[in-house]
């Protein structure tokens, strides 16, 4: 397989997007992604790869040979266990009590995900900037000031365990905001697609109960993917958080390849109000354009 068909450029009026360097058919993989950073949504931890986000053998994901970490975590196999030590060496001689309570009582995702980085970036699996490309949120004041709380916890956290000071001098508020501020617009709610019946069941009775997603991840490429509520793009999980880019339509060459950030069921009203709360951005697709 040659490189995707696809090159990163930017657009008229949207910042920097995915544009299509052939014709590309209908139902082809363009190209498949793996998360920089990922974590588990907090209703279906331990029922999840704590790396991937396979479910569970007996949860619907058949994804056998799996074990539990001192039963903290739990990894669907050895490859998981090994790409994992990236945060769960630092992560697990920690107590996140009080940070994990705070996010929790708040209904909050995406801080755990800037725990997990951070624990990354001391253990050396990835640099503190390795986010920086990617598109910031801008955030209001109380926004602000809810972060700055929840790296308070986050910093006291890794003080207790003694980690050596110059492995996390990288570790400041400044930082803290900016990675989450790129987190909120980038990040992808994981759902994944039932692949037996089996899945089906047990992914219908998830629903029921609670929220369908495995967890939330971000990825480099795909975050350069922008937003239509019409689009020609889709980003899918079979059973794990490796996505695949997948064209909806028959693209021309040069044709710039959008996916829909949101549940593009809803109504115009609906769609602007999340994508410009959510995004920040006014969406001008031609399907918002036709008022449908
Ligand atoms: C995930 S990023 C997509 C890549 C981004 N354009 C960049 O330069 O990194 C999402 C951001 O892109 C912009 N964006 C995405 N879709 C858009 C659209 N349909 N109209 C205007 N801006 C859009 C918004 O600023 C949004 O917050």
């Amino acid at each position: 397989r040659g490189p995707p068909p696809i090159r990163v450029a930017l657009t008229k009026s949207s910042g920097r997007g995915v544009f299509a360097t052939r014709s590309i058919a209908a139902g082809e993989v363009l190209h498949s992604a793996q998360p920089v950073v990922s974590h588990p949504s907090p209703s279906v931890l331990h029922e999840v790869c704590d790396s991937c986000l396979r479910r569970k053998a007996g949860n619907g994901g058949g994804g056998g040979g799996g074990d539990t970490s001192g039963g903290i975590y739990y990894f669907c196999g050895d490859a998981c266990r090994e790409h994992a030590k990236g945060f769960y060496e630092v992560e697990k001689n920690a107590d996140w009590s009080l940070f994990d309570d705070h996010c929790s009582s708040r209904g909050l995702k995406y801080p755990y995900m800037v725990k997990r980085l951070a624990c990354m970036v001391i253990s050396g699996a990835v640099s503190a900037d390795c986010l920086d490309i990617l598109q910031p949120a801008r955030l209001h004041q109380g926004t602000l000031t809810e972060m700055e709380e929840e790296f308070e916890l986050l910093d006291s956290t890794f003080r207790k365990v003694g980690i050596q000071e110059e492995q996390t001098t990288f570790l400041t508020k400044e930082w803290y905001i900016n990675v989450l501020a790129r987190i909120r617009i980038n990040a992808f709610r994981i759902e994944l697609i039932a692949s037996s019946y089996e899945d089906l069941l047990s992914s219908a009775l998830a629903s029921a109960s609670c929220d369908a997603a495995v967890g939330n991840a971000v990825y480099m490429l795909p975050s350069f993917y922008n937003h239509d509520c019409d689009p020609n793009t889709h980003i899918i999980w079979l059973e794990s958080a490796d996505a695949r880019l997948k064209a909806l339509r028959d693209i021309e060459e040069g044709e710039e390849l959008r996916i829909c950030y949101i549940d593009a069921s809803m109504d115009v009203d609906a769609r602007q109000k999340i994508l410009a709360d959510g995004f920040g951005f006014q969406c001008r697709c031609l399907r918002c354009l036709s008022g449908d």
